[in-house]
């Protein structure tokens, strides 16, 4: 069980894997504490799971503060990685000036989406003492201009381009990097690169840690989930069960 970010190169070192969930909410936060999770992750994804929003393009920094003090509320002991919005990094001060108000609003830790085009903002953020996570493979905020979520890896110049993000980011001083939807060997070749503790999703099974999108996980949002994201509980059917049972009591005047 991890309890501090500083323990992660030696859970590398050590061969242990780390496991990562997201949270947007209190109670959420507070049961994958208390369940032992190693690491929590306050993602932009929360703009289409928690808030109906077609991609994660339209999550707000306001949007992130308010759920990243909720889930800081739920946790006890476990490190909370929160993420920087589409266009809130632009420039190394707006980076650092943001991550800033996420470490406020309760963060351990800030991540943002890009590789060597990003390393000015990585620095700057780091240069300021806040802990830092990358992430590389596919970017959800560039799907709009990407035209859709695509894996990536698959070209000889792909991987090597992930891998130059990744050895960037890691001699930039990013404590762990999200390698996201990419082909598995170029994952692990990462991994086996770079000092940083690697958080894999979608991205085969070499990679030091895996992520998963908790609603993804537990089955409470049953209308999209990537192919890679296995359901072990069917939450929306036994919320609508509890429901449909109730309604079925009221009508019959049953229960009050
Ligand atoms: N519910 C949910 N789970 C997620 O993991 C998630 C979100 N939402 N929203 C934000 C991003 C988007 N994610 C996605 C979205 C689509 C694929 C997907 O379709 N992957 C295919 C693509 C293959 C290709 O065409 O290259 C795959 O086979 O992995 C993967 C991750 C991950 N994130
Ligand atoms: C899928 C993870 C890595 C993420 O960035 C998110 O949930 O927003
Ligand atoms: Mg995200």
């Amino acid at each position: 069980m991890l309890t501090s970010l500083a323990d992660l190169p030696l859970k590398k070192q050590a061969g242990e894997r780390v496991t990562v969930l997201t949270a947007y909410d209190y109670p959420t936060a507070r049961l994958l504490d208390e369940a032992g999770i190693d690491l929590l992750l306050v993602g932009d994804s929360l703009g289409m799971v928690v808030l109906g929003l077609p991609d994660t393009t339209g999550v707000t920094l306001d949007m992130m503060l308010h759920h990243t003090a909720a889930v800081r509320r739920g946790v006890k002991r476990v490190p909370v990685i929160s993420d920087l919005p589409f266009h809130t990094y632009d420039t190394p001060d707006q980076a650092l000036a943001n991550a800033r108000r996420l470490i406020q609003a309760g963060a351990d830790a800030v991540k943002l989406e890009g590789g060597v085009p990003f390393i000015p903002q990585v620095r700057s953020i780091i240069q300021a003492g806040i802990p830092f996570v990358g992430h590389i493979g596919m970017l959800p905020q560039s799907v709009v201009e990407e035209g859709g979520y695509k894996k990536k890896g698959k070209t000889p110049a792909q991987a090597e381009q992930l891998i130059a993000d990744a050895l960037a980011l890691d001699a930039a001083g990013a404590c762990a990097i999200v390698l996201e939807s990419m082909v598995p060997d170029v994952a692990t070749e990462i991994t086996r690169q770079v000092k940083a503790t690697t958080i894999g999703i979608g991205a085969g099974s070499g990679t030091d840690a895996q992520v998963l999108v908790t609603p993804d996980l537990i089955g409470s949002f049953p209308w999209f989930r990537p192919p890679f994201a296995k359901a072990r509980a069917d939450v929306a059917s036994e919320i609508q069960r509890a429901v449909k049972e109730w309604m079925t009591e009221v009508t019959a005047k049953t229960a009050s």
